[in-house]
């Protein structure tokens, strides 16, 4: 496992999993984002915010290749996709894991073979080592065994979002995309998932890009924000950076009400 960086150590000295360099989106003549630029380090939980129809998820589907780019480059572990053979491309994308936003797990397969869906597309695995894989999968999103043989209607919103979680990590990647993992649960729920991030950052040495629009989320594991604004990541740093940066948007959402809040619950 690679050491981590810190949000102290210079951009220069740190490991980038990801790099977004002038990217442009749009779709007809309306432009989402407009030459955005963005890092993110080996080892960091990335929290990425930013108003309603900002374009978070369309940036993320962009990274993804889910969505075409009219311009820029995306580096992943410093291959530029564009460059890349087919061959280095299916490599690439087996580093990328993604948690969508509504768990997206197919209704008609079992939570196991769910997870095992990307070993298949990617992967010519034995079934037995497949059913090993997924549970063991399976026991590190908190899950317990049974569930591996569940179908999504029978799981509560956190179980799916665990389950979506263990189909995330199938490939054991190197990076997580979690889009607003925490939205729908109980606030109990939803620590226990930033927990679950968290530690799973810890002993497996994951990255995690999370798209949210949960302070107690951002405030209690994020190590570093990114803000999307006017098209373009308008600030990116620690918490302290957010609140010392002067924007009308960023001094709402992280000095308002709601905020304010959190961090005097928080302690
Ligand atoms: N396939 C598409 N075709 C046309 N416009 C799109 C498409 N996908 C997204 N958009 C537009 O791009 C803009 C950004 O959308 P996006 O879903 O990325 O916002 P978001 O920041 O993720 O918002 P939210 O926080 O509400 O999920 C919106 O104006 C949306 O209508």
């Amino acid at each position: 496992m690679q050491a981590r960086n810190s949000p102290q150590d210079p951009p220069e000295q740190r490991d980038t999993v990801l790099s977004v360099r002038g990217l442009t989106v749009g779709f007809g003549q309306k432009l989402v984002l407009d030459h955005l630029d963005l890092d993110v380090y080996r080892g960091e939980i990335l929290g990425f915010v930013g108003a309603s129809g900002a374009g978070k998820s369309v940036l993320m589907r962009t990274v993804l290749r889910l969505l075409p780019k009219r311009e820029g480059t995306i580096r992943i572990m410093g291959e530029d996709y564009d460059a890349a053979s087919e061959a280095k491309r299916m490599a690439l994308d087996t580093r990328l894991g993604v948690l969508f936003q509504q768990g997206a797990l197919f209704s008609s397969l079992t939570v196991k073979e769910n997870i095992q869906l990307p070993m298949r597309e990617y992967l010519d695995l034995p079934q037995t080592l497949m059913d090993e894989l997924a549970y063991l999968k399976i026991g590190m999103v908190g899950l317990d065994a049974d569930a591996g043989e569940k179908y999504p209607s029978e799981l509560s919103g956190g179980m799916i979002k665990r389950a979506a979680l263990a189909r995330a990590l199938a490939l054991d990647p190197d990076l997580v995309f979690l889009d607003e993992p925490t939205s729908g649960l109980d606030p109990i729920g939803a620590a226990e998932f930033d927990n679950l991030i968290a530690r799973l950052r810890d002993t497996l040495g994951l990255t995690v890009y999370m798209v949210t629009h949960d302070l107690d989320s951002l405030f209690s594991v994020c190590d570093r924000i990114a803000v999307l604004g006017k098209k373009r990541v308008l600030v990116e740093g620690t918490l302290e950076d957010m609140f010392a940066f002067d924007d009308p948007w960023v001094q709402a959402y992280f000095r308002g009400k709601r905020a304010r809040s959190v961090v005097v619950a928080d302690g």
